[in-house]
């Protein structure tokens, strides 16, 4: 049961999911009453009143906790927070981040034990943002500047654990977006070719069209755009946010997709020759190397907000289907056999997602340009391997 009451003096939410009560109380105050009267000129109002009450903390972090305890020059460098920072994206752009930031001014997070070398890489800390306080804490101890809200449940992982999903993808927004409005912070939430449907115009998909999905997943990203196009509008918060296709990368699993296939199929075909895969052959899905989704980010993070016509943009590199992802693998690799054995669920939201993705929005309005088509992803993760296996005889 979700129950919203919203009065222009106060607003007030209880929030219960599965049958655990998690009362919430917020207050807007006198903002709400300002906001909704509305600015003239721009349409934007800006949040000079928190959107929760910030009275109090009560689990404060000491001052030797760790790099909590460093001391901040003060420098034209943001100071990053990346949650769900341990699954397939979040160790890349935390590395691309630190390189262009300095190491200390990036923080990963997450809710699991990060491995030793991410552990030692960089400052990392414990968050599961449906602890709102402790996201709090964490953003005010540490002077956070900017944002990048990775924690979610994924499309064949989410159908899987609906309840979950909505908690972690919908509740967990919620958190964020208060977050980040209260303290003014630059937000970025990726969204996802997950975020069209059956309805949606599929090839290609423009920008703005009917959004209609039909997974938890999909749902909940609709839900993080719209909520967070509204908080830009109704609050001046700095959201921005980047439908990404589906991603490949060596070095990192993905969480449970429908897009996991095309990672897989390189794994399976360098360790065993053999790959089956779970979508039909012709099923035409758009997807994106690494590289070029975290560079994506950081380049709309950085772009001038007068560059930004909207708030919401596809972004886009290549499209293919299993077959000619396997024609292009077999290439270097003639010896390759790839069956099928298809997944219902992942089949029915593949055959409702976008076949090709439309993102001359991004390329007009601050210069998105991707640098890896099929040919270049595909050498790319083979000579990764190969170098993988080769090191792995050595040693
Ligand atoms: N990888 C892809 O192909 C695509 C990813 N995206 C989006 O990019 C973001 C990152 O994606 P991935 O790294 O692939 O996801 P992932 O599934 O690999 O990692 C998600 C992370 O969130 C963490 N998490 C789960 N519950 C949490 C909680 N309560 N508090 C804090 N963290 C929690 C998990 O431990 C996990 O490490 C997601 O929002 C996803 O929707 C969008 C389109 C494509
Ligand atoms: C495209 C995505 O959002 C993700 N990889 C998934 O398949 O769920």
């Amino acid at each position: 049961m979700i129950r919203f009451t919203l009065r222009v003096t106060e607003f007030s939410t209880i929030v219960c999911i599965s049958g655990t009560s998690m009362p919430v109380l917020r207050t807007l105050g006198k903002v709400a009453k300002q906001a909704f009267m509305g600015t003239p000129g721009c349409g934007c109002q800006p949040l000079t009143v928190a959107v929760r009450s910030i009275s109090f903390s009560p689990r404060q972090v000491t001052s030797d906790a760790s790099f909590h305890s460093v001391s901040f020059s003060e420098t034209d460098h943001p100071k990053v927070l990346i949650t769900g920072g341990l699954g397939q994206l979040g160790v890349g752009l935390a590395k691309l981040l630190r390189m262009r930031f300095g190491k200390n001014n990036v923080i990963l997070s997450d809710i699991r034990k990060p491995p030793n070398n991410v552990f030692h890489s960089g400052p990392f800390i414990y968050s599961d943002i449906l602890d709102y306080k402790n996201l709090r804490e964490i953003v005010v101890n540490n002077r956070i500047t900017w944002l990048v809200h990775y924690s979610a449940l994924l499309s064949a992982v989410g159908e899987a654990n609906v309840a979950l999903a909505r908690s972690v993808n919908i509740t967990g927004l919620h958190n964020i977006l208060d977050i980040a409005a209260e303290h003014g912070l630059r937000l970025f939430v990726p969204s996802t070719i997950g975020a069209f449907g059956p309805t949606s115009p599929r090839n290609p998909t423009p920008d703005l069209c009917v959004q209609r999905p039909r997974t938890i997943y999909g749902v909940s990203k609709v839900h993080a755009e719209l909520m967070g196009e509204y908080y830009h509008h109704r609050y001046g918060l700095d959201f921005r946010c980047l439908r990404y296709p589906g991603i490949i990368s060596a070095d990192s699993t993905p969480g449970g997709g429908t897009t996991d296939y095309a990672v897989q199929i390189f794994h399976d075909a360098i360790k065993t020759g053999k790959f089956e895969c779970n979508l039909r052959p012709d099923t035409r899905l758009p997807m994106m190397y690494i590289d070029d989704c975290l560079r994506a980010t950081l380049e709309v993070m950085e772009a001038p907000a007068d560059t930004l016509s909207m708030r919401t943009y596809n972004i886009n590199a290549m499209s293919f289907t299993p077959e000619e992802l396997t024609q292009e693998l077999q290439k270097q690799m003639p010896e390759l056999e790839v069956t099928y054995e298809i997944d219902p669920v992942r089949q029915v939201i593949a055959d409702s997602w976008p076949m090709n993705f439309d993102d001359s929005n991004a390329r007009k309005d601050w210069g998105w340009k991707h640098d890896y088509d099929l040919p270049e992803l595909v050498q790319t993760m083979i000579n990764y391997f190969r170098e993988e296996t080769r090191m792995a005889r050595v040693n």
